[in-house]
């Protein structure tokens, strides 16, 4: 037996005492600043409001919007949890509504260099999260790095934040490509939601759709999933200057309405399709397993 198959066996045993699953939703750019954390923040935010369980993964080793967002500054993150031996619920920091919130920090870069005992109790404790959450959104860098590709292809959905610019869209497909030219890719394995955000209109959010589904179609032979669009809406910027949701602090404005028909819709498929719950745990387990 190997190493990868000695550690799939544990992760087996454990995922097998663990029920219910949480629904593990990556939330993914190809460029920066196009609006990926104010989507994870406000639609935890909407979720919540609709009586689930959020938890937000924070795997972007880049600015820490979400405790911006959140005001939430998190005492330990989960290197705390692999190398101080701190206990899953130390590393999850309560935000609002209790929207519980989890740093990734140095650990995400470590994660290649954990022994079989580390991955076991990293596995171990992350499946615990699968019984205080009912969603849990993973807030990932931009652009097309392994370790932005990696949780990607480790998620049963994804949504792919995008905005009308030209450089988003094609930063949009280059992630795309890079993700189909993955060998680990399993098509039809993962949905892939696109949200337009910063549009002026419905029929702009739907045209930024069709343009990406075009070339994703005929060059990628591949499908995604119109979720939504986001308006252009300076009232946002005003929340995050206030270290506030925009959810929050403006809940009837056109965003925050917005954010709400998201939510609506994520928990409406649950009753109409059939939804991947693999959870947290065989989440980093399909990571970890790969490496
Ligand atoms: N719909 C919108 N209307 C207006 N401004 C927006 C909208 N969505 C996001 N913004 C603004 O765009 C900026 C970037 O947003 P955000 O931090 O969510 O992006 P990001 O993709 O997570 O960035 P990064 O790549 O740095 O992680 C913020 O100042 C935010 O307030």
């Amino acid at each position: 037996m190997d190493q990868a198959e000695g550690i799939r066996n544990v992760i087996k045993l454990q995922n097998q005492q663990m029920t219910p699953k949480a629904r593990v939703i990556t939330i993914t750019s190809g460029k920066g600043g196009v609006g990926k954390s104010s989507v994870a923040v406000n639609l935890a935010v909407q979720l919540r409001k609709l009586g689930k369980r959020v938890i937000i993964f924070d795997a972007d080793l880049g600015l820490a919007n979400v405790e911006v967002m959140f005001g939430a500054i998190p005492k330990y993150n989960l290197s705390d949890l692999i190398y101080q031996g701190r206990d899953i619920r130390e590393i999850i920091t309560p935000g609002p509504m209790d929207i519980g919130f989890i740093s990734g920090g140095s650990g995400i870069v470590t994660m290649n260099n954990l022994t079989k005992d580390q991955i076991s109790y990293l596995v171990h404790s992350l499946s615990k999260i699968d019984e205080l959450a009912d969603v849990i959104l993973i807030d990932t860098g931009a652009g097309v790095s392994d370790s932005v590709l990696e949780f990607v292809i480790a998620s049963p959905e994804v949504i792919l934040v995008t905005t009308p610019e030209p450089s988003s869209l094609t930063d949009s497909y280059s992630l795309l490509k890079a993700l189909y030219r993955n060998p680990g890719f399993i098509k039809n394995g993962i949905q892939i939601h696109v949200v337009a955000n910063k549009v002026n209109s419905v029929q702009e959010g739907k045209l930024v759709y069709d343009k990406l589904e075009s070339v994703v179609s005929q060059f990628l032979h591949g499908t995604l999933h119109y979720f939504g669009m986001i308006p252009q809406d300076a009232v946002i910027e005003k929340a995050v200057r206030q270290q506030k949701t925009v959810s929050l602090m403006a809940p009837e404005s056109n965003i925050s309405n917005a954010f709400r028909v998201l939510a609506n819709n994520l928990v409406n498929e649950e009753q109409e399709q059939f939804i991947m719950r693999r959870g947290f745990s065989q989440f980093f387990s399909n990571i970890l397993t790969r490496k």
